[in-house]
């Protein structure tokens, strides 16, 4: 690796200040701050200066980790072990970062990262880390999370569960187009940019959605259909968003635009056909705001079906362009099964499923529960539950509409007790209204599903007021990329 990473890493450290320490020390430091606002940095280094680190852990984005007397730079591309030469590039009150430079002592997990532009691309974090490492220093972090937040420094974590084949496995992409030096460029930014990257061969993406990119592109450009200029907030076709249901076969593309109107609409769905003759659906959505967020309100049908259809195991799912789906299928099932084996049904437990989205949880679990209840603060994701339920042919499963922290807490005032909750927040985790009516209402068993190890452990921390932690079982939902899944269960204590 070379220097030609500087801009890269830049970017992609500023996701730390998102992150553990970081943000913690930065919050303390506020009080003592200037009145212009800046912390006066602790940090000795220089921006510029060149200095050679060990590396010795890796950070919650995947960043490496080293020390130069006692400060700490924050290293992208270097791994735990590694001896490097660093130049600074950034200094931040409590750390500072650096941009890699050449290594001097090579991990013995380092390997070369297969996809061309990986050192570009915000998307993938720690292709350069052999995929056994990866799942290891998943369940380290999620072991440190526990240890810092709960005092648990002895707490078994379970070995992360992978894959087989870590690539090809997202159902999902979400690529903005844009003229890039006068060529049509279908992608995703640079960290901590908006310069795009052509990700038309993305290797966690399937082969079909990299085919479907490189088409529409093209066919872009042919029909000269105008982009969106996002400085000018002007153009046409912004985002293109293909969508594939890995075990139906079905496949979704939805052109995400400006404006109603989309010149050249014709042969562009007719085209779109004769090229991708799979293609099950083909919508529009339509965002007119200035923003960073894909979708807009209004969908609408261009040709074909308005929903695709996805199966995991006997449960089907009709999936809109803006419902949310897990996006790796494979180790969804896996996910899903190890809820399950947590839960330990026997036919006669009333569940919860909290935060259930389009009902998966709650319809993996109902064959084997008296009933279930499901709980979305989205409208359409609970009518989309309910119509999942009705084409799988479960009926006692039930989902309302609400804010979680509200519903479970009405439903418990008017006596309801459920043997089991499973909750899956967003990374934020739980609600403290929920955590409260769960310590209150008793549940036997809390099975919590987490994308985010920190907020996990704050929450189990508090629910360690009545319940102890029985497993803790991480999950690699997105191999090459520093996100860890979690699945813990607690037991009511006696
Ligand atoms: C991580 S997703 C989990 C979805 C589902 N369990 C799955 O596996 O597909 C989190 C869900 O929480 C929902 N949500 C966010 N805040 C909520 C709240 N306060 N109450 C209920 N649901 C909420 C979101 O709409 C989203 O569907």
């Amino acid at each position: 690796m070379t220097e030609k990473l500087t801009a890269y890493q830049v970017g992609r450290t500023i996701g730390l200040k998102q992150t553990g320490k970081a943000v913690q020390t930065k919050k303390k430091g506020k009080a003592s701050s200037k009145k212009d606002g800046k912390q006066p940095s602790r940090i000795k280094l220089k921006v510029g200066e060149v200095v050679t680190l060990d590396v010795n852990r890796l950070g919650i984005n995947g960043e490496g980790i080293g020390y130069v007397e006692r400060q700490v730079v924050f290293v992208d591309g270097a791994l735990p072990g590694e001896k490097a030469v660093v130049r600074i590039v950034r200094i931040e009150p409590t750390y500072a970062v650096g941009s890699l430079l050449r290594i001097v002592k090579k991990s013995a997990t380092r390997v070369k990262p297969p996809c061309p532009v990986y050192e570009q691309c915000g998307g993938c974090s720690l292709q350069h880390m052999d995929y056994q490492a990866q799942l290891e220093w998943k369940r380290e972090i999620v072991r440190e999370s526990f240890a810092r937040y709960t005092g648990l420094t002895d707490l078994e974590i379970r070995p992360t569960i992978g894959m087989e084949n870590p690539w090809a496995y997202r159902n999902k992409a979400q690529l903005p187009v844009a003229l890039v030096g006068g060529k049509v460029v279908a992608g995703l930014y640079a960290p901590g940019s908006h310069r795009l990257i052509d990700t038309s061969e993305c290797m966690i993406q399937h082969p079909t959605t990299n085919e479907m990119v490189q088409v529409v592109r093209d066919l872009v450009r042919e029909l000269g259909i105008p982009l969106y200029n996002e400085k000018k907030h002007m153009g046409v076709l912004r985002t293109i968003v293909p969508r594939i249901g890995f075990e139906t076969g079905e496949v979704q593309l939805t052109l995400v635009t400006l404006t109603e109107d989309l010149p050249q609409k014709d042969p562009l769905v007719e085209h779109i056909r004769k090229r991708l003759p799979y293609v099950t659906s083909i919508m529009q959505n339509i965002n007119p705001a200035r923003t960073s967020l894909i979708f807009g309100d209004k969908t609408k049908l261009l040709w074909g079906k308005e929903k695709i259809e996805e199966r995991l195991g006997n449960v089907r799912f009709s999936l809109s362009p803006r419902a949310f789906f897990q996006l790796n299928p494979e180790q969804t099932v896996k996910l899903y099964d190890e809820v399950k084996r947590a839960a330990g049904l026997t036919g006669k437990e009333v569940v919860v499923d909290a935060y259930c989205g389009v009902g998966t949880i709650g319809l993996w679990l109902a064959p084997y529960a008296k009933e279930v209840h499901g709980i979305d603060i989205i409208p359409e994701a609970i009518q989309d539950a309910n119509e999942n339920a009705k084409r799988s042919g479960i009926a006692n499963a039930h989902f309302t509409v609400g804010a979680a922290e509200k519903i479970l807490v009405q439903w418990v005032k008017q006596g309801f007790r459920p043997d089991v909750v499973v909750v899956d927040p967003p990374r934020t985790g739980c609600d403290h209204a929920l955590l409260k009516a769960l310590l209150q209402s008793k549940p036997k068993k809390i099975v919590y599903v987490s994308c985010n190890p920190s907020t996990l452990a704050k929450d189990c921390n508090i629910l360690l007021q009545g319940y102890k932690i029985e497993s803790v079982q991480p999950v690699d939902m997105f191999p090459q990329t520093a996100h860890v899944e979690c699945v813990v269960l607690l037991s009511l204590k006696l």
